[in-house]
């Protein structure tokens, strides 16, 4: 059965006008390495430790801006928001095609909540916590090109011809403020649709795009600004001692007008300074040493890296199942082609590399959770191959193959052929993510013993579900597993409303 929301009664929950206040009883482990009579041991200890959490309920006005508003996927998002808010439907060849935000974790997807006379209870994501309606958003954002939203939208040949249409009233006078442009960080073939750019040293350019979001914000009444980088894939930025490796380096650097400071990096700076949130959308490293300190000593939330939205996040299920089956995948070969605008700047090998890394980690943290598969240090062959075909345009191409080593020297392979637009996927992973992080800045937590409530980690690792390089605080460990990432965000959604984590025991009917 669904239902639509529910409230918590619990001695450990209060609701008051403006939050939700709950005890949470956190059942850990701490682990021992002892000399115990002779010999070594691992000693496991059972730990409980009492946590307070805080969540402010007042939902603020919220403005979205994006870098790389009119590509691909912010023309996507902005439309498919757009069209749900107008409950705008459209004839396809099969049917009358309503809008919806399936792919979208805060928007379509459900959780348990209990089960009542044998039967299971689910209720919407979006009800554990209060969350802004996408309905509510206000776009902006900076794109090195001028085009208007309309003629983006239609540039992108993503949506149906239908819906474009009747989107086209609402997003003609949408026009993306100038952007950072450096060709260096991009492919060579990016520089003709350049026509939209902030002139000036780096330090200018900052101080540009503190403006614009003042001016947004001003100008469109939010409370709160969410910025995400939905623009190309830049190449990996050098890091160098006394360059970007500290904050003092990196700051002193943008106001020597440093050549290897990149163009995400300049935008994610403005917004730390603003204390405005960043999310870095695509692979580059974005967040050199000094950036991430920065953010830090500011307590402002960065998130990232690169949208988990098909492939990979396929990858971070079915290896997940493999290794978890006691299989051992040996080879994992992924090709896929494209043929929009992100394709054409991934055909640069530099930029390319950027996506290669990304792409490539993504196993790591299964394959090294199991040493009766592997030996310390040993790894599938693991290859990412992405070529560029403009005629299928965004219809991305993915093929798959996993081969495994089974019981008594048997070999398994599983291939897998993927055919989506890439801009579908991505778009709700994009609204999922600027959603989460304003949600993420509103939550407050204290352990036992601690005399402060304060906020998470600045480096938002609750964001690690949407991302396929999840970016962690200094020696936090990596998770890439999805369904162990989309257990650790449900669940500490569960605890701010004082309900335990979905354990999946049903010992009520065992
Ligand atoms: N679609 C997916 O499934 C997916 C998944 C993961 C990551 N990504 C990443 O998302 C990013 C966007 O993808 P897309 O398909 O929308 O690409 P796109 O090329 O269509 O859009 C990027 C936009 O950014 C603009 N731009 C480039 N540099 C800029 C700058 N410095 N400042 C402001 N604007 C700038 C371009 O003019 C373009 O309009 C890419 O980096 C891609 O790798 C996409
Ligand atoms: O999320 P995913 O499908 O693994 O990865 C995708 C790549 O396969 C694709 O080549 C690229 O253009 C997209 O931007 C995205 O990164």
């Amino acid at each position: 059965m669904f239902i639509d929301n529910f409230k918590v009664e619990s001695p450990n929950v209060k609701y008051t006008h403006d939050e939700i206040h709950s005890v949470y009883n956190y059942e850990t482990t701490e682990l021992l390495h002892e000399n115990r009579s002779g010999t070594y041991q691992w000693i496991v200890k059972p730990k409980s430790v009492q946590y307070e959490f805080k969540t402010d309920i007042r939902v603020p006005k919220l403005g979205m801006m994006l870098v790389g508003w009119g590509g691909n996927n912010g023309s996507t998002l902005t439309a498919g928001i757009i069209a749900n808010r107008e409950g705008i439907s459209w004839a396809t060849k099969d049917k009358v095609q309503q809008a919806n935000y399936f792919g979208s974790l805060t928007q379509a997807s459900s959780i348990r909540v209990g089960s009542i006379d044998g039967e299971e209870i689910y209720a919407p994501f979006k009800s554990l916590l209060p969350m802004v309606n996408p309905d509510d958003i206000v776009f902006g954002g900076w794109d090195i090109s001028d085009m208007n939203l309309a003629d983006a939208m239609a540039r992108s040949k993503v949506l149906d011809i239908d819906l474009q249409k009747q989107l086209r009233p609402y997003m003609e006078s949408m026009v993306p403020l100038p952007g950072i442009f450096d060709p260096d960080f991009v492919a060579a073939n990016q520089t003709s649709r350049a026509n939209n750019i902030i002139k000036g040293t780096k330090k200018d350019q900052v101080q540009q795009i503190i403006k614009d979001i003042r001016e947004f914000k001003e100008n469109s009444k939010v409370d709160r600004v969410v910025v995400l980088w939905t623009a190309n894939t830049e190449r990996y930025s050098n890091v160098i001692v006394g360059l970007n490796d500290t904050i003092e380096n990196l700051m002193a650097s943008v106001d020597k007008n440093e050549s290897e400071i990149s163009p995400s990096t300049l935008y994610a700076i403005a917004c730390v300074l603003e204390n405005v949130p960043f999310i870095n959308g695509s692979p580059q490293n974005t967040f050199v040493p000094g950036l991430i300190d920065l953010a830090i000593h500011r307590n402002s939330l960065i998130g990232g890296d690169d949208f988990k939205s098909g492939q990979t996040k396929m990858k971070s299920v079915l290896v997940d199942f493999l290794v978890g089956a006691g299989i051992k995948p040996t080879s994992i070969v992924s090709y896929n082609h494209l043929g929009n605008n992100d394709g054409m700047n991934l055909s640069a090998p530099q930029t390319f590399r950027s996506k290669e890394i990304s792409k490539s980690n993504v196993v790591d943290d299964m394959v090294s959770s199991n040493g009766i598969l592997f030996e310390p240090g040993e790894h599938p062959d693991h290859v990412v191959v992405i070529k560029y075909v403009p005629y299928v345009g965004d219809s991305k191409r993915a093929m798959d193959e996993y081969t495994s080593e089974i019981f008594m020297g048997g070999k398994s392979t599983i291939v897998l052929h993927n055919t989506c637009e890439d801009s579908l996927l991505a778009a709700p992973i994009i609204l999922d993510l600027v959603l989460l992080a304003e949600l993420s800045t509103r939550i407050q937590f204290k352990a036992e013993g601690e005399g402060k409530f304060h906020s998470f980690h600045p480096v938002a690792t609750i964001l690690s579900y949407l991302t396929k390089a999840p970016l962690v605080p200094p020696g936090t460990p990596v998770v890439n597993a999805l369904s162990k990432q989309r257990a650790m965000l449900e669940n500490i959604m569960r605890a701010c409303v004082g309900l335990a984590p979905e354990n999946n025991m049903i010992l009520e009917y065992k």
